[in-house]
């Protein structure tokens, strides 16, 4: 038995910050702000896989009230969704997310953040897609003024074991 997901999710740039995206850090002269690192592409995929399963989103598991989630590696967070995940008996089949950004290039982080992002699903590199794009100059992402991540995945039900 198969079950899809979506994920979205948006964070504002600041220049004091470092930029974490698909649990990597990457150079460049802003960084993402929220109450945990605001890895926005592992916030996304987190909601995707919660999205599949019909568990909500990932604030209502990690409120930004809690104190306790301030500076949150977003790595545990999405750890602690991918054990939701396996304790329902579901693992991961696919994954393709899409990151909106005009700067920085992303296309020569791709491959290590893919291998973050497979290690944590547990799954092998080539059933994660990562792509990004620009929107042309256009809205938020276009000013650079914050960037923006989609992702659909596919879960599948565990084999039974006899
Ligand atoms: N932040 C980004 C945005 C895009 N890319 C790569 O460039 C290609 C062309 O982007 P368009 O927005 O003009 O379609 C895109 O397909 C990506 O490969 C990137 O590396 N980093
Ligand atoms: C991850 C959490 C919790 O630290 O904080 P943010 O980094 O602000 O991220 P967001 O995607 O707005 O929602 C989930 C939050 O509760």
């Amino acid at each position: 038995m198969f079950r899809i997901g979506h994920g979205f999710d948006v964070h504002a740039f600041d220049k004091d910050r470092p930029l974490i995206l698909g649990g990597i850090e990457i150079d460049h002269h802003q960084g993402l702000i929220g109450h945990s690192d605001a890895d926005v592409l592992l916030h996304t995929i987190a909601d995707s896989i919660l999205g599949a399963l019909a568990l909500g989103d990932i604030g209502k598991f990690f409120p930004d009230t809690d104190a306790a989630n301030k500076d949150l590696d977003s790595k545990v967070l999405l750890r602690e969704v991918v054990e939701k995940m396996t304790d329902m008996n579901y693992e991961v089949n696919n994954i393709d997310a899409t990151v909106m950004a005009e700067q920085p290039k992303l296309r020569p982080h791709i491959d290590d953040m893919r291998e973050v992002v497979a290690s944590l699903l547990n799954v092998p590199i080539n059933h994660v897609n990562i792509k990004a794009t620009t929107t042309e100059k256009l809205g938020f992402t276009g000013r650079e003024e914050g960037m923006a991540a989609e992702a659909v995945v596919l879960l599948k039900k565990m084999e039974e074991l006899s």
